[in-house]
């Protein structure tokens, strides 16, 4: 064997399940007599795959689309987190070019998954949302650190569970998140206080809300204020999910489910 088949047997040794992300058929059939288990991962299943778990986000980073794709496995019970993975992908296009040795464990209980795929927001929405939020926290607003809290999905209960702390400048407006005027407007109004109510469809409610769920049973890491508390709250209280950029320490923080399930630096976006 050459140097390079012998150090290719050593790497897919032991190895317990495979990934394919996107796979073509070709791709797919040799695996088919694999003795492993075989899971499909990628937008659509083009290969009619057995075994099939959605994204329904692109992901340009390798490392985030298998994050993502493991934990959906997990998470349908497709996979075991002791299981050595094999996964197969297209890092720079559609070809295959990455193969990647990963534990399935590793990938575990981040929530990341769960927060996309089974928010009653679509996924979209959910992704604009952290986009704006990434934005506003690398860029602040005109300089200046600024905070932000958007209540997404369920927004018949937001409402709700919150009053007005002001007039809503989206009262009569049918404008989405996603949109870039939109999202301009999004960042000026987050001056203000208060919360952005936003649709299951990304149809932006209203600003300036003042959240009232009750925090009972809500636990949050100790150091986070009134605007974490009434994100984490406001998720247990209906079945939105909450997006905060935080004024003081200028982290993007997601909630879903009373409980703090992402965390991450705008300045690594
Ligand atoms: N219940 C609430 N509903 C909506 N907005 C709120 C609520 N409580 C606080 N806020 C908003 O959060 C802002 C900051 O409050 P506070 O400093 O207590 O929160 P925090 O969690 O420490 O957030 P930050 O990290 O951004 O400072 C308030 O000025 C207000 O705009
Ligand atoms: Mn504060």
């Amino acid at each position: 064997m050459t140097a390079v088949g012998t150090f290719l047997d050593a790497f897919a040794d032991d190895v317990e399940g495979i990934c394919l992300f996107s796979p073509s058929s070709s791709l797919y059939s040799t695996f088919a007599d694999a003795d492993e288990p075989v899971v499909v991962i990628g937008a659509e299943n083009t290969v009619d795959a057995d075994v099939f778990v959605e994204l329904p986000l692109e992901f340009r980073d390798p490392t985030e689309r298998i994050r993502f794709g493991v934990e959906g496995a997990l998470g349908q019970d497709e996979l075991d987190e002791e299981m050595e993975l094999l996964c197969v992908l297209g890092s720079f296009g559609d070809d295959m070019d990455t193969v990647m040795r990963v534990r399935a464990g590793d990938f575990s209980d981040s929530g990341v998954y769960d927060l996309f795929a089974n928010s009653r927001a679509d996924p979209s929405v959910v992704r604009n949302v952290l986009e704006v939020s990434v934005e506003l926290g690398k860029k602040g607003q005109k300089g200046k650190p600024v905070g932000a809290l958007f209540v997404v999905g369920d927004a018949g209960k937001v409402m709700n569970k919150s009053r007005p702390l002001s007039y809503n400048p989206f009262e009569k407006s049918h404008v989405h998140v996603g949109d870039p005027i939109v999202n301009v407007m999004l960042k000026e109004f987050s001056r203000l206080d208060g919360a952005f109510v936003i649709s299951d469809s990304g149809k932006i409610v209203s600003a300036y809300r003042y959240l009232e769920p009750s925090a009972a049973g809500v636990d949050i890491p100790k150091g986070l204020g009134a605007r974490h508390m009434a994100a984490g709250a406001v998720t247990r209280d209906t079945n939105a999910i909450a997006i905060v950029l935080s004024e003081s320490d200028g982290l993007v923080r997601a909630f879903k489910s009373g409980e703090l399930i992402l965390e991450l630096d705008p300045e690594d976006y």
